[in-house]
């Protein structure tokens, strides 16, 4: 299986798994599972394997019925239901090397039960998505693709619970983040009824999946925005390491792992919640934050460096160490100043400085053309999870807003807060107990 890092480790139980490998022979099989799937259905292909880690099959499509061999990247699946826990997967899943941020409003007239047929709809066509199967009558974009880590994840906006009749079960998180100073925010760009963040680790894939859930939506949701993003590809560094954004950073370090005692109450709604239909869920924010990179790329590396509180080449604490080496905040220079800056980020926005607040944050960089100044149009699609935005996002942002150092190279331009629930069982689809209960 790829070993693909960021700083979201996976947890043995939300490991992707690559499928087997083809026949044990090792004969090219006769047909690619998408197009067996695509011609006789589902149940006919259940005991066909076709890709495999070698890649060594080495058909392509344009040499007729011969299958394309999926390497280990292609043949990657991630479970729609994360296995012994209750999330949706696209929350610890190693970050993807494409990505898609997609909101719906529900359309005119649809109320309640449309919103249920939509989810079920969309839960369906996932899970098959995921798990490298495709439409019956479907484009064939991803024909060879193979799953490819692809994770598909379903959050409810503020709006589904008015829209649904149930604004008096819409939890409180979900309350309207705050306005900060940094905000430049396109209400256009923001928001919405049904969020969906989709990845993978092969652009065809994610595209495909988009347009089979937008197609799907049809009648039920109408699209509100959508925002493309991308990462490294995996693979590409022989020795895994943590990503870096568009400012050149290492980012994700000191997020937290899912082997902390803790992580599962900072990141996942705990059974003490008055929503039952959330526990095990989490809440999403997004904003995409463009950076200001022609004024960044003018500061020194030493200023840049000091921005953050961390180097650039390593990662590693301006105090010394490695990339994992905590921050010593206490330690002063032989001017009696702190090493690490009193207004860098990455002292600002730690637990220690928040009443121990955390979030996972799990990115896609974008990159959207020139602006008319010629500035790129380009930054961080900052997504982030957490038990309670109120505790973590808004508590950490308050803080990042009043005297940041990186903030100045920042302008957040569109936001999104959003209720993840957890994973349906099979059959089931995503916030059937809120919307049947
Ligand atoms: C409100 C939360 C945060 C926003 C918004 C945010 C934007 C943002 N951050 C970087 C780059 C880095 N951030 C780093 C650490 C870090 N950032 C946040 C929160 C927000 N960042 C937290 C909670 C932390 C961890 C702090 C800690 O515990 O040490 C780092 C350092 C490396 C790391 O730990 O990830 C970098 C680099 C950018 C570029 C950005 C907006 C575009
Ligand atoms: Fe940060």
């Amino acid at each position: 299986m790829s070993k693909q890092q960021d700083a979201t480790a996976t947890p043995p139980d939300d490991a992707p798994r690559t499928r087997p490998a083809p026949a044990p022979d090792g004969t090219a099989p006769q047909l690619s599972r998408r197009r067996l799937l695509g011609t006789v259905g589902a149940a006919g292909a259940a005991g066909l394997v076709v890709g495999g880690a070698g890649g060594a099959l080495g058909a392509s499509a344009a040499q007729g019925d011969a299958p394309a061999a999926l390497t280990t990247l292609g043949s990657t699946e991630v479970a729609f239901r994360t296995a012994g826990a209750k999330h949706q997967a696209g929350i610890t899943t190693p970050l993807q090397a494409s990505g898609h941020l997609v909101a719906f409003d529900l359309a005119p007239g649809a109320g309640r039960k449309e919103a249920a047929a939509l989810l079920r709809r969309w839960s369906q066509t996932a899970r098959e998505l995921m798990a490298g199967r495709t439409p019956q009558a479907d484009t064939d974009v991803a024909l060879d693709a193979g799953p490819s880590s692809l994770t598909v994840t379903f959050g409810l906006g503020r709006g589904f619970f008015d829209r649904t009749g149930l604004t008096a079960r819409r939890p409180v998180q979900l309350d309207p983040l705050p306005a900060f100073s940094n905000d430049a925010l396109d209400p256009r760009r923001s928001d919405g009824d049904l969020w969906i963040q989709i990845g993978a680790d092969d652009a065809l894939v994610a595209f495909h999946a988009l347009r089979t859930l937008q197609k799907e939506a049809a009648g039920a949701a109408r699209l509100r925005w959508q925002m493309n993003g991308f990462n490294r590809t995996p693979g590409a560094t022989a020795r895994p390491m943590t990503a870096r954004n568009l400012m050149g950073q290492v980012d994700g370090t000191n997020n937290p792992k899912p082997s902390d005692p803790d992580f599962d109450r900072r990141i996942f709604v705990g059974a003490d919640t008055a929503q039952e239909w959330m526990r095990g869920g989490s809440y999403a924010v997004v904003r995409r934050i463009r950076m200001l990179l022609d004024d960044w790329e003018q500061r020194s590396r030493t200023e840049q460096e000091r921005v953050i509180g961390r180097r650039k080449d390593s990662g590693a604490p301006l105090t010394g160490g490695t990339e994992t080496t905590p921050m010593k905040l206490d330690a002063t220079g032989p001017d009696g100043l702190p090493v690490i800056p009193a207004d860098a980020h990455a002292r600002i926005a730690a637990p220690e400085a928040n009443q121990g607040a955390a979030m996972l944050r799990r990115p896609f960089s974008f990159h959207d053309g020139f602006r008319d100044d010629g500035a790129p149009d380009a930054g961080l699609l900052f997504v982030c999870w957490q038990a309670d935005p109120l505790r973590a996002f808004t508590q950490i942002q308050r803080k990042l807003d009043r005297g940041d150092a990186l903030s100045p190279f920042l302008r957040h331009e569109a936001s999104g807060l959003y209720a993840v629930p957890p994973a349906p069982s099979d059959g089931d689809y995503v916030a059937q107990p809120l919307l049947e209960g």
